[in-house]
């Protein structure tokens, strides 16, 4: 399968959502809520297939997995905890042990991981800025997860918990797409040529939407000019 990461970091999470949105009748853009981008900002978008990891409670009875010495060139690590211990109100998990740190990241980016998504807190903020490596979360802890949660199993498809009540599946190999915004998830079986080329269209049409404005033109009538070209997609 050729690859399309390099493409996709051009892109927005908001030009991804347009895309799957439009031609894909998506009807959340693909978009995970909540998430901050706690490390520093990055200039251009994180993209990476997804390699997934369920933490669940410590007493669980499969024993705990080392995730982050197999973790591949490319990929974007994405944790989330098993279901029961996902709130869809903030903050959003209900326990308040990081499951995350500095030293994984250093570990993932030794092996050339794009990023980490964490469905669940984060700690050692300075330690992911100082690497300058991409690191989500829903939030920030102190404490260690060892007492709390352990990693029970690695790419597995992650359930995460929405206020919109939508199922919202990252299955391992999906695009994941992050920048400020947070994340959208693209399916890793999805025609990347169309959606790429429809991205590229969208943003040139809203590139002369923009021009317009400045010229005086109203918004309703530019966009409704320039994004007529769109309709060759649907
Ligand atoms: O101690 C832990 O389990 C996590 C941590 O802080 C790190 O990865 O640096
Ligand atoms: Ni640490």
């Amino acid at each position: 399968m050729q690859d399309s990461g390099e493409e996709l970091a051009k892109f927005s999470t908001c030009d991804v959502a347009d895309g799957l949105l439009n031609l894909h009748s998506i009807v959340d853009g693909g978009y995970f809520p909540n998430l901050t981008q706690y490390s520093q900002r990055s200039k251009v978008s994180v993209v990476g297939r997804a390699y997934t990891v369920l933490f669940a409670p410590v007493d669980d009875p499969r024993p705990a997995v080392n995730y982050i010495d197999a973790i591949s060139k490319g990929c974007f690590l994405v944790i989330a905890l098993s279901k029961e211990l996902q709130t869809p109100y903030a903050p959003y998990v209900k326990v308040t042990q990081a499951c995350y740190g500095g030293l994984m990241s250093t570990r993932a980016k030794y092996q050339g991981a794009v990023g980490s998504v964490i469905f669940g807190r984060v700690r050692d903020i300075e330690e992911h800025r100082a690497l300058e490596y991409p690191v989500f979360s829903y939030g920030l802890g102190a404490c260690a997860p060892k007492m709390a949660i352990k990693p029970v199993a690695i790419n597995v498809p992650l359930e995460i918990l929405c206020i919109d009540g939508a199922d919202k599946i990252i299955k391992p190999a999906d695009y994941i797409v992050g920048d400020e915004h947070g994340v959208v998830r693209i399916p890793g079986d999805m025609d990347m040529a169309a959606l790429l080329e429809y991205m590229k269209t969208s943003v040139e049409a809203d590139e002369l939407v923009v021009q317009d404005i400045n010229a005086g033109v109203p918004a309703k009538q530019a966009q409704k000019e320039r994004r007529e070209v769109l309709q060759r997609f649907l």
